[in-house]
C-alpha cells in the first residue's frame, strides 16, 4: 500500500551541516468556545492563551493569559504548562510538560486541541562560527543564535533575554551592544534585583536637587546616562509592580522625567533586558503587566540551560582552563572536560567557570574531582569544609592570604549549599533560617553558581 501524504514520518528538529529543520505542526481546537480555529507554527515555538499576541489566541474564559507553549526540541515537541489557572492536560492528565505525539488531545480550560505535526519543515540557518564576540558555543542551539545575531545586533530594537542563572545573558547583552553601531556609546546596566524598590526610579530616571531628602544634589539615572549607548536591565523579572507603568510609559514615549522635574529628557537608548524567570508566568501570577511583557519582547533570545547544550562544555573548559591557568599545559586534561561533560550544571555557565578555577587551584587532581564533582562513588565522602590536614597543600600555594581564601570559599560553598538543600532549594526560606539578608545570599548564590527558586 502506498504511503498518504499525511503518514510520512515527521521529525522534530533535524541538524545538518549548516542549517537545521524545524518540524511544522497544528494545533486545532476541536471542542469548546473557538472550535474550528486551528494554526500552523511558523518557527520552534507556539504559544496558546487569551492574550493578544500568542499564536492560538483563545476567547475560552476558563485559559489563561498565557496559557501553555509548545516548543520543537530534538527530542521531539513538548507542551509546557506555564503556571496556568487551570492547568495543561494531556490524554485527560494534568501535566507539567509532556511530549506530545501525532494525534494528541491536550485540554485548556474548556477548549479541547488537536496537536498534528506536518510533514513539512522550516529551515534555519546555522552559524560556521563557533564564537561570537566572546561568546563561545558549538551546539546547535548557540550556532542558531550565532547565525540571528548579526542582524540583531546591528538593528535597534528592544531585546528580551530568557535563561537560568549563569548562562550568559549578561555576556550577551554586553556583545550585542559591542556589535551595534552604539559600541561607542556607554553601556549601563540596572540590576533590578540588588536594588531597592524605593531606589530603582531614582537610579532609571535621575532626580533633581531636594526631590527628597537625601537629594543633596541633581544626578542622572540610567537612561540618561546611557544616551547614545544602551541599557541593560538585568532581572527585570524584580522590578516592582508599581515601577512597571512608569517604565512602560518612558519606553513608549521615549522620554524621561527626573523626579522632582517636569522637563522631558529625550530617550536615545536601545535597551536589553533579561530575566531568569518566564515572564509569561508573572504576568499569569499577576507579577508583571502584560502590556509591559509586549513591550519588552521585540527580539526574544532563550539562552539554553548548559544541561541542555553539553556540547558547549568542552570548548567553554578549554577556554576559562587557558583563562586561569597560570603556567605550564595550556589544555586540560581529557579526563577532567570528560567528567564536567556530564555533570548538569545548576548554576551554568557561572558554575562550570568557578569549578575550573577551582580545579586549577587545586594542583592535586584527586582533589579537583572532590572539589569540583563531590567524592567518587564507593568512597568515603570528605565534608566540603576546609580540608585541615592539608595545610601542606596549603602552604604550597604561597601566600597565607591565598590559603585562607580558598579555605573560606570552600566553607561558604559548602555551608551555603547545604543551607539551600535544608530549605528545599528556596531561597527566602534559607535567608530566613540562617538569618541572612536576601540579597546579600543571592550574591552568594551567584558566586558560587549555586541555584534556588526566589518563592
Ligand atoms: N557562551 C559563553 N562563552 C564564554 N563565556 C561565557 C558564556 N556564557 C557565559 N559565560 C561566562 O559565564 C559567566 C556567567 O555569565 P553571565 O553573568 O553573563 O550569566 P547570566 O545569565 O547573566 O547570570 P545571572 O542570571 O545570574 O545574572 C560570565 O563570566 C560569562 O562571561
Amino acid at each position: 500500500m502506498s504511503k498518504e501524504p499525511h503518514a510520512k514520518e515527521t521529525v522534530a528538529l533535524v541538524v545538518r551541516p549548516r542549517e537545521c529543520a524545524i518540524g511544522r505542526f497544528r494545533l486545532q481546537v476541536t471542542a469548546g468556545p473557538d472550535r474550528g480555529v486551528e494554526r500552523v507554527s511558523d518557527g520552534a515555538e507556539l504559544s496558546v492563551g487569551t492574550a493578544a499576541g500568542n499564536h492560538l489566541v483563545l476567547t475560552d474564559g476558563a485559559v489563561s493569559r498565557h496559557h501553555c507553549v509548545i516548543t520543537v526540541t530534538d527530542r521531539g515537541f513538548l507542551v509546557r504548562d506555564l503556571g496556568s489557572r487551570n492547568g495543561t492536560r494531556v490524554s485527560g492528565f494534568r501535566v507539567e510538560g509532556a511530549y506530545l505525539g501525532a494525534g494528541a488531545v491536550l485540554g485548556v480550560g474548556k477548549s479541547t486541541l488537536r496537536f498534528d505535526p506536518l510533514p513539512d519543515e522550516i529551515v534555519e540557518p546555522l552559524a560556521d562560527e563557533e564564537r561570537y564576540g566572546r561568546i563561545l558555543g558549538q551546539s546547535m542551539a548557540m550556532r542558531r543564535l550565532f547565525a540571528a545575531l548579526p542582524r540583531i545586533s546591528t538593528s535597534d530594537s528592544t531585546v528580551l533575554i530568557e535563561g537560568e542563572t549563569g548562562t550568559g545573558k549578561g555576556l550577551l547583552a554586553e556583545v550585542i551592544h559591542q556589535k551595534s553601531a552604539r559600541a561607542q556609546g556607554p553601556f549601563v546596566v540596572i540590576d533590578c534585583s540588588s536594588i531597592p524598590p524605593t531606589l530603582i526610579e531614582a537610579e532609571l530616571f535621575g532626580y533633581m536637587r531636594g526631590a527628597f531628602t537625601t537629594a543633596l544634589q541633581s544626578r542622572a539615572g540610567a537612561f540618561e546616562a546611557a544616551a547614545g549607548g544602551t541599557v541593560f536591565l538585568d532581572e527585570l523579572g524584580e522590578l516592582p509592580l508599581d515601577m512597571q507603568p512608569k517604565l512602560l510609559r518612558a519606553l513608549e514615549e521615549r522620554v524621561v522625567r527626573r523626579i522632582g522635574s517636569l522637563d522631558p529628557i529625550k530617550l536615545d537608548v536601545r535597551v536589553i533586558a533579561a530575566t531568569n524567570r518566564d515572564l509569561r508566568q508573572e504576568v499569569n501570577r499577576g507579577t508583571f503587566r502584560s502590556d509591559l511583557y509586549y513591550r519588552l519582547n521585540i527580539v526574544r533570545i532563550r539562552l539554553p540551560p548548559l544541561r541542555e547544550r553539553r556540547e558547549d562544555i568542552p570548548p567553554l573548559v578549554a577556554h576559562f582552563y587557558e583563562q586561569f591557568a597560570r603556567s605550564g599545559d595550556p589544555l586540560p586534561p581529557a579526563e577532567l572536560v570528560a567528567a564536567f561533560t556530564k555533570q548538569d550544571w545548576p548554576g551554568n555557565v557561572r558554575e562550570l567557570r568557578a569549578a575550573v578555577e577551582r580545579a586549577i587551584l587545586m594542583e592535586d587532581q584527586e582533589l579537583w574531582f572532590e572539589a569540583t564533582l563531590g567524592a567518587p562513588p564507593g568512597s568515603t565522602p570528605k565534608a566540603a569544609a576546609p580540608a585541615t590536614t592539608d595545610y601542606e597543600d596549603d602552604i604550597a600555594l604561597g601566600s597565607f592570604r591565598a590559603a585562607k581564601e580558598r579555605a573560606v570559599a570552600r566553607w561558604e560553598r559548602g555551608y551555603i549549599e547545604t543551607l539551600v538543600r535544608q530549605s528545599g532549594g528556596n531561597l527566602s526560606r534559607a535567608a530566613r533560617s540562617a538569618h541572612m539578608d536576601r540579597n546579600h545570599l543571592r550574591e552568594l548564590l551567584r558566586r558560587h553558581g549555586i541555584s534556588a527558586t526566589e518563592e
